[in-house]
């Protein structure tokens, strides 16, 4: 039994991503690993859970066939910068997944939950989006597709579905920035809505830290950018992993 917890232990260390390697890890985390592999340490789980914990998750941010043509168009603009300057971040149906650029430990915990934005399965139907960041610029653009679930006043995107992508593409910006952070505060003034299957920009940058705090603002403007739909600050405070997991 604690061989195989041993071994169990090692192969969820030997998959976690370069930046949680074993000596960073906190003591609650390390606790946690050990006492998974205490949880699924029989022989035929050991297996089946180690088979289960490394395969590569699927990577929401690519295009799919529900992408618009202004979609893709914004897409290809992104990716040909080149990755020096901005970089697709990968995204995931967890955020720790996302974050740690790994699958492990989402997986151990709690594993059927799923991050708000990526809960649907349906291609197009609710928020399509993928993020590109500029670390020199401190800043990151959110490519947003609405789908038709979204839907607020008629026709148009719905006020807390606009907070969401909001809270996301900050939240992302703050993390690639600045590691791990949760939201404390986030203010909105919606200026003009959002037609449903619109494709708009979302672009965040990051207006100083201090201590724990990252300051991040944004503006939702068509993909043209001849029109503004919300104009956002947020403030996130950076957390250990132990806190994200609720150690
Ligand atoms: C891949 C997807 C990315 C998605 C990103 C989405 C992120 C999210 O949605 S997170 C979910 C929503 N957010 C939450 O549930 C957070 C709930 N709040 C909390 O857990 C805590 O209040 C938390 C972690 C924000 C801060 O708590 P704690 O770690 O104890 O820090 P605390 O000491 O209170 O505050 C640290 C600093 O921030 C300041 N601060 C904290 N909250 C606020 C606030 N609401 N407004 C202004 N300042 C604040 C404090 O004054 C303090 O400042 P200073 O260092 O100058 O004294």
């Amino acid at each position: 039994m604690w061989r195989n917890t041993m071994r169990f232990a090692a192969v969820l260390c030997r998959h976690l991503p370069p930046q949680m390697n074993p000596q960073n890890l906190t003591a609650s985390l390390k606790k946690m690993i050990l006492e998974s592999a205490v949880k699924f340490s029989r022989p035929a789980r050991t297996i089946a859970w180690s088979r289960a914990l490394c395969s590569a998750p699927k990577d929401y941010g690519v295009p799919n066939p529900s992408w618009s043509a202004e979609m893709m168009s914004l897409y290809e603009r992104y990716s040909a910068k080149g990755a020096e300057s901005w970089e697709r971040l990968p995204s995931y149906k967890r955020y720790l997944t996302y974050s740690a650029g790994g699958q492990c430990l989402s997986r151990l915990h709690k594993p059927t939950a799923r991050l708000f934005t990526r809960n649907l399965e349906e291609e197009g139907a609710g928020f399509e989006y993928t993020v590109f960041a500029n670390k020199a610029e401190r800043r990151a653009v959110c490519l947003f597709q609405a789908g038709p679930l979204l839907e607020g006043p008629p026709g148009h995107v719905h006020g807390g579905a606009i907070a969401t992508i909001i809270d996301s593409a900050t939240g992302i910006c703050a993390t690639y920035l600045t590691g791990f952070v949760m939201t404390a505060n986030l203010n909105i003034n919606y200026r003009n809505p959002i037609p449903l299957g619109s494709v708009v920009l979302v672009e965040c940058e990051l207006d100083r830290t201090e201590g724990r705090k990252t300051f991040v603002s944004c503006r939702i403007t068509s993909a043209d950018g001849s029109k503004l739909h919300a104009e956002a600050t947020a403030l996130f405070v950076s957390v250990s992993v132990g806190t994200l997991i609720g150690f």
